[in-house]
């Protein structure tokens, strides 16, 4: 029997500080999020940003925490009940981090008879810090608990038609008839993973990931993203002089891709971009980076430099055509099975 699992990257059990500890403990010492060695790694991660950071980001997940929990848990849980209303096999979710598990996913599939799972990793483009770490923690747990399960994996889909359509019609939808730009304000993460997890050492952050074909492509999460909203502006005609590209949520003193989320909020106004619409198109739900770092504090830092209008859109989440899209992903997949 088939059963489709929906990974997601997870969030801590409850905004005390102990439960952000623990939950950053974890997701900080994945060596696919800081790939340092474990000495460099450990003493960075438990001997610096353990000490200060639970506590700033615990206030910051009290500010979009709801009755029902975090919002990228609940709405992870959201598609997975819409997505189960659409397919006849079973449909459950996993927390790269924290919980629900990979691991309690996998088991409650089994339980109910599965043994060839679809895993869809919720991450619109590749990265070693999302995708990657999900299918190695995937594969780990499949060949210690379960290795008569066979897993099929959905491949980054930033630019595949059923999904451009589905982003492009949901930011059409939300755009204010009145805005000087649009800002795709992408997940940052540090240059090194790009040139890390470039097979063929050619990717050079520049042109490269620009140019029409390149084997680099499939594993440069920065042509990913310029490639997802060079697709998603086109479909909705806007002009190139009002995109904007961004890269948030940067940690640390290593240098990361630019430019910068933050300090772009803070220079458009001073180029005239007065009404600015934005959003996030490395998230698939909205979370503590959209609701918090974006809507809130990206918000403020915007109308503090002289910007008018901030408007943010917010993620697929539940919206019924981006659960179709799920669902014909994960299909796909279902076929895999069938050939091996
Ligand atoms: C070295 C650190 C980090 C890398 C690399 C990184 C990549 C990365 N992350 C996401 C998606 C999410 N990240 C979220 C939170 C978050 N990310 C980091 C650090 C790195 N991320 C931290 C420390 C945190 C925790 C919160 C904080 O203290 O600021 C979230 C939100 C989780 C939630 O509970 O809401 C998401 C989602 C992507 C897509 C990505 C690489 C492309
Ligand atoms: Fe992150
Ligand atoms: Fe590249």
């Amino acid at each position: 029997m088939k059963g489709i699992l929906l990974v997601n990257l997870g969030s801590p059990k409850s905004t005390r500080v102990e439960d952000v500890k623990e939950y950053l403990d974890e997701f900080l010492m994945d060596e696919k999020v800081i790939d340092y060695r474990w000495f460099f790694r450990s003493l960075l991660v438990q001997g610096i940003i353990l000490r200060t950071r639970p506590a700033k980001s615990a206030e910051a997940y009290k500010t979009v925490w709801t009755d029902e929990g975090s919002p990228l848990i609940v709405i992870t849980k959201q598609i997975q009940q819409k997505l189960q209303k659409l397919v006849d096999i079973p449909v459950e979710i996993g927390m790269r981090y924290s919980e629900p598990s990979i691991e309690s996913g996998i088991r409650s599939l089994t339980e109910k008879g599965v043994t060839e799972i679809v895993l869809f990793p919720l991450y619109p483009q590749y990265a070693m810090s999302t995708t990657e770490t999900v299918v190695d923690k995937a594969e780990e747990v499949r060949k210690k608990h379960f290795p008569n399960v066979r897993i099929s994996y959905v491949q980054p889909f930033y630019n595949r038609d059923i999904y451009i359509d589905c982003l492009a019609e949901s930011i059409r939808e939300k755009l204010p008839e009145n805005y000087d730009a649009l800002q795709f304000s992408y997940h940052g993460v540090p240059e090194r993973h790009i040139y890390k997890t470039d097979p063929t050492n050619t990717c050079n952050l520049n042109d490269c990931c620009s140019r029409a074909e390149n084997p680099s492509h499939q594993f440069c999460y920065r042509h990913q993203c310029y490639k997802t909203t060079e697709l998603v502006t086109e479909k909705l005609n806007i002009p190139r002089e009002k995109t904007v590209v961004s890269f948030q949520s940067r940690l640390g003193k290593d240098k990361w891709m630019e430019p910068y989320t933050d300090e772009t909020l803070d220079a458009l106004p001073k180029k005239g971009v007065k009404n600015l619409a934005i959003v996030c198109p490395a998230f698939v739900s909205d979370c503590l980076e959209t609701l918090e770092e974006i809507s809130v504090e990206g918000r403020d830092e915007f109308l503090h430099a002289g910007g008018e209008n901030f408007h943010y859109i917010p993620c697929l989440n539940d919206e019924d055509r981006w659960i179709k899209v799920v669902k014909t992903l994960c299909e796909e997949k279902l076929n895999d099975f069938y050939f091996v």
